[in-house]
């Protein structure tokens, strides 16, 4: 069955014709995102939910999500979606980081000219007939000094563009490498510099707790006075009222605001003020840049639902689509090695080892991990998968510790998954053949040769003759057909492991008859 996206917020056609060329099904439906109790009712139906700003993904939107794999952002900020709650639930949230970065640096800029010279409020009175030259003196932006807070894709935009308009660039950016500052041609400096420097800020940082208010009132007090503020980033990063406060006194000349706490904004502190330039969130809003975030979204919103790939995720390590071809089915031995090891282990896992020799050393092994995590965690909850297993395994204070060796042994490639409980330590290795299909190689350090099947049956015993043919007659007598019999021991005599295929389903009753066998010491059921 082809997978089902629903687009419930405006995007470019472009998007839906990706998808229907992809095959992937799709409803576009641009009003949703304003009608949750709609979209609560026919999320369901969805395998992938692509959105803008307007929709949001809720955790309670969520639980009503019960086939949604991915929820594409067509655009940068994702704080209208409740990422932990996407992973808990195993959904994949993605962005398109890009595609829309440049008009929003433009839009800055844009603002920036129209605060310098009151373009808005001039238009205006010019329309309204009234001639008023001299009631708008601007001023130059030539040689004034540029305060960017938060310097990253958008910010060094903006700031690259202020350099060739000859202005002076300062930034605070506590990741802005000394190296990247210098190639964008800015100066960088501590916020306390910025704000005492600068003749107009602008802000580009995402909305955090360290960055909610970052010019509060007292901030906005150390600023040189006549500063003029520019906000393209979200509300919230200034703190409107005492913004409004510091207009109406003539500390700060003008505001320039894209972005308002509350949005859609109807009312806020900055309306009315004749030194306020307002747009309703539109940084983003050219056509090119839909263009760009709409052809992003979709393609990998559909190379993730057709082919497994994925980019620009937030909560899960990319898989490209050139790699997931070699990777798809170390995916597939990563996890049936953690499920088997998941499956043995009975008591709290403390930690787990997991170790990449050979090329698969060389592969993405960030998302074989979360895969193996996955695997070992799903005995326990049904319902983890790649997105939520990693931050499953945090919260459960598992240790993960991960070991890669490129040199290579009897096999090109072996994935090994050691278990340890306050017990003991238990190892399960495995590789991919040439004909894909993840084999068994050695478990507990004795040597196997297996394939994985859905229904099999796990006896270590100690090696002593006669166990396997009391083993066969039991289950024979029971009517349980034997696909495979692997064997594996430390030396004659010692420890042994039997790993046994079965046709249908060895029931509790059986399985006590196994473990009841001389020299048997313990006895599994597995599935796969
Ligand atoms: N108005 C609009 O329509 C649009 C708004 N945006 C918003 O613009 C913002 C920036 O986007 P990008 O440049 O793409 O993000 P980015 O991640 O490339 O850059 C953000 C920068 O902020 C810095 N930062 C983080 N915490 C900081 C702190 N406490 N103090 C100073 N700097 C800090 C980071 O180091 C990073 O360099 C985002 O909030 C995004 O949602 C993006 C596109 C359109
Ligand atoms: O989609 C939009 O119009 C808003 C864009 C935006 O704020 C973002 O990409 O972070």
């Amino acid at each position: 069955m082809a997978p089902r996206v629903l687009i419930s917020d405006s995007l470019s056609p472009t998007a839906v014709q990706i998808f229907k060329d992809r095959g992937v099904e799709v409803d576009y439906q641009p009003n949703l995102g304003k009608d949750k109790e709609k979209l609560a009712e026919i999320i369901g139906n969805y395998d992938g939910l692509a959105i803008r700003s307007a929709t949001k993904v809720t955790a309670k939107l969520l639980e009503k999500a019960t086939r949604l794999k991915v929820v594409g952002r067509a655009g940068i900020g994702v704080d209208n979606v409740e990422i932990p709650a996407a992973t808990a639930k195993g959904i994949i949230v993605m962005n398109t980081p890009f595609g829309n970065s440049i008009t929003t640096a433009e839009h800055a800029i844009a603002l920036m000219f129209a605060l310098a010279r009151e373009i808005p409020a001039a238009d205006a009175s010019t329309q309204a007939g009234k001639w008023e030259k001299n009631k708008f003196m601007g001023v130059e932006i030539t040689a004034k000094t540029l305060g960017v807070i938060g310097c990253g894709n958008i910010g060094g935009i903006v700031a690259d563009r202020a350099v060739g308009l000859k202005m002076r660039v300062i930034a605070f950016d506590p990741f802005l490498s000394p190296e990247r500052a210098i190639e964008i041609g800015v100066e960088k400096v501590e916020l306390e510099e910025l704000l005492r420097r600068a003749d107009f800020i602008t802000l580009h940082t995402p909305l955090t707790e360290k960055t909610r208010n970052i010019l509060s009132a007292e901030a906005i007090a150390k600023c040189k006075k006549g500063v003029r503020i520019i906000n393209c980033a979200r509300g919230g990063l200034v703190d409107e009222v005492a913004l409004r406060a510091a207009l109406d006194s003539g500390h700060v000349a003008g505001a320039a605001f894209d972005v308002f706490v509350e949005e859609p904004a109807t009312t806020n502190p900055l309306f009315g003020h004749p030194n306020v330039v307002c747009t309703p969130h539109l940084g983003a809003s050219t056509t090119e840049a839909q263009e760009n975030v709409a052809l992003q979204v979709a393609e990998q919103m559909a190379d993730y639902l057709v082919k497994g790939a994925v980019s620009n995720a937030l909560n899960m390590p990319s898989i490209t689509a050139e790699e997931a071809p070699r990777l798809t089915p170390f995916v597939k031995l990563a996890e049936m090695i953690g499920s088997f090891a998941g499956q043995l282990t009975d008591t709290d896992i403390t930690g787990i080892r997991l170790e990449y020799e050979g090329d698969v050393a060389t592969m993405n092994t960030r998302a074989l991990t979360a895969a193996a995590l996955t695997g070992v965690l799903k005995p326990q909850l049904e319902t983890v998968n790649m997105v939520s297993a990693p931050a499953v395994a945090k919260e459960r204070g598992l240790g993960v510790e991960e070991v890669r060796r490129e040199e290579q042994g009897t096999f090109d490639s072996v994935f090994r998954l050691t278990v340890k409980t306050a017990k003991q330590e238990r190892s399960v290795a495995g590789t991919v053949f040439a004909d894909g299909k993840p084999r068994i190689v050695e478990i507990k350090g004795i040597q196997m040769d297996a394939e994985f099947q859905p229904s099999m049956l796990y006896v270590t015993n100690k090696d002593k003759p006669g166990f396997i043919g009391r083993l066969g007659t039991l289950l024979g007598d029971a009517g349980i057909n034997i696909a495979t019999f692997a064997l594996g021991r430390q030396a004659a005599g010692e420890d042994a492991i039997a790993l046994v295929a079965i046709d249908g389903a060895v029931d509790a009753d059986l399985l006590d008859k196994v473990q009841a066998l001389p020299n048997v010491v313990q006895a599994k059921r597995l599935r796969f």
